[in-house]
């Protein structure tokens, strides 16, 4: 990317040294022309250094934390985060949309089409390559956590969440004892694995309905397994329907539950946002829609779609003249390209008729695009001090993904 800088928007002051901030203003020597005499350089080593910092800062944060928690409950801690792809297994009753998530999701077919899905007998595994490799499994609903001569160990100790998909437009007393047993045999025997509630097909009901089976079930839920001594087990609840975007931002949620660079890429955005006045950034993995992290302001449904859309957008060109893919020596051409700046992706979108809100959107690598809603103040003729700001996230990430 290049950037031509003008001097009446450089011009109002700099911000001046020291900094722990690592978004500030800084000037690299190519361009110390068109900046004040006294403006701090920053070197790869200092962004690197800051990167590691931050993580290392938000690590130990957060297992001091962890720890004494579980040390003041007379508890072992478990390792929540695992190492390695998020692994995702897909439980439910028959025909409750577990094959359609995952088709919808990791392979991009059309909602509609799901109509003609044939049932699953035998386990199934989808893998979807992108910038982490995701790897999502379907029991079938025959088989059931607590099935005798089933090989349990080989199910469930390699996956990071167990997500159980609930009708909601059908019977759904039996889905919640089942999800029931499973919870519990997940708490007894795998206390690691994550356990989330899909309420799925929500589409086509009304907000009444819909909210009053939402907190019926996670009542029920709750209730039961604190009558089971299981009440502190934690389960999370989205509404779901493949017709809309609320399937993404659920596995988005899910997806994030299982990544140990969370805290760092959370951290990074958010000083982000307060640096170059963001109202929301998002870090989309490109080709599944699934956001890996975002910053911490309250998220809006809105801005959300918006992002989502234009992601769409991005995989329809992106189509059109192809992915770069791995070269022949078997090193990723996006780890090249990374290092030139000049083929980054990135444009700029109006969306709101004051020409106050836009959308900036840059690609971190080719699989890997961070998409911005731009607040009020964040004008365009801001664009050197967002560009720069966002190269050093670009760089940082890189990093914190190289780790
Ligand atoms: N309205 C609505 N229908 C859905 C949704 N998701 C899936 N379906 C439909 O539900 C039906 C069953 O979907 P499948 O994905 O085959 O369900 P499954 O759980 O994999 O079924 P089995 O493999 O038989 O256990 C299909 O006709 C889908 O089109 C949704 O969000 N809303």
């Amino acid at each position: 990317m290049r950037t031509l800088f003008s001097e009446n928007i450089l011009s109002p002051s700099p911000t001046p040294a020291p900094q722990s901030n690592p978004f500030e203003l800084l000037f690299p020597s190519s361009i110390s022309t068109a900046s004040s005499a006294d403006s701090t350089q920053s070197s790869p080593t200092q962004n690197e250094w800051l990167t590691q910092h931050l993580q290392n800062q938000q690590r130990t944060e957060s297992e001091t934390a962890n720890q004494a928690n579980y040390a003041a409950n007379g508890q072992q801690a478990p390792n929540v985060r695992r190492k390695g792809n998020p692994k995702m297994l897909f439980m439910g009753l028959r025909r409750s949309g577990k094959s359609s998530i995952q088709k919808v999701v990791f392979e991009k077919l059309s909602p509609a089409d799901t109509l003609f899905l044939e049932p699953t007998s035998r386990i199934g595994t989808v893998k979807m390559q992108s910038f982490i490799t995701f790897e999502s499994v379907e029991l079938p609903h025959q088989l059931s956590a607590t099935t005798p001569d089933f090989d349990h160990h080989a199910v469930f100790s390699h996956i990071g969440a167990v997500i159980w998909v609930l009708d909601v437009q059908d019977e759904y007393l039996t889905s919640i004892s089942e999800m029931i047993q499973t919870a519990v045999f997940l708490a007894e025997n795998y206390p690691r694995v994550n356990f989330e509630v899909f309420i799925h097909k929500t589409d086509g009901l009304s907000e009444e309905y819909k909210y009053e089976t939402f907190r019926e079930v996670r009542q029920r839920v709750q209730d039961e397994l604190s009558d089971l001594g299981h009440g502190d087990r934690s389960v999370s609840y989205f509404q779901t329907s493949i017709f809309d975007h609320s399937i993404f931002e659920a596995m988005s949620k899910v997806v994030q539950r299982l990544l140990p660079q969370l805290p760092a890429m959370e951290a990074l955005l958010n000083k982000l946002c307060s640096t170059c006045g963001i109202q929301k950034a998002y870090l989309f993995d490109t080709m599944s829609k699934i956001y890996v992290a975002t910053d911490a302001s309250p998220t809006f449904l809105k801005d959300y779609e918006v992002c989502s859309d234009y992601v769409d957008v991005i995989v329809d060109i992106k189509q059109i003249y192809g992915w770069h893919g791995q070269d022949g020596e078997g090193k990723a051409v996006s780890e090249r390209r990374n290092q030139d700046d000049g083929d980054i992706g990135e444009s700029m979108v109006t969306y709101d008729r004051s020409g106050d809100t836009y959308i900036y959107a840059r690609e971190i690598n080719d699989y890997l695009s961070l998409i911005c809603v731009m607040g009020k103040g964040s004008t365009t003729n801001k664009r050197v001090l967002i560009d720069y700001n966002v190269g050093i996230l670009h760089d940082a990430l890189l990093q914190v993904f190289k780790v």
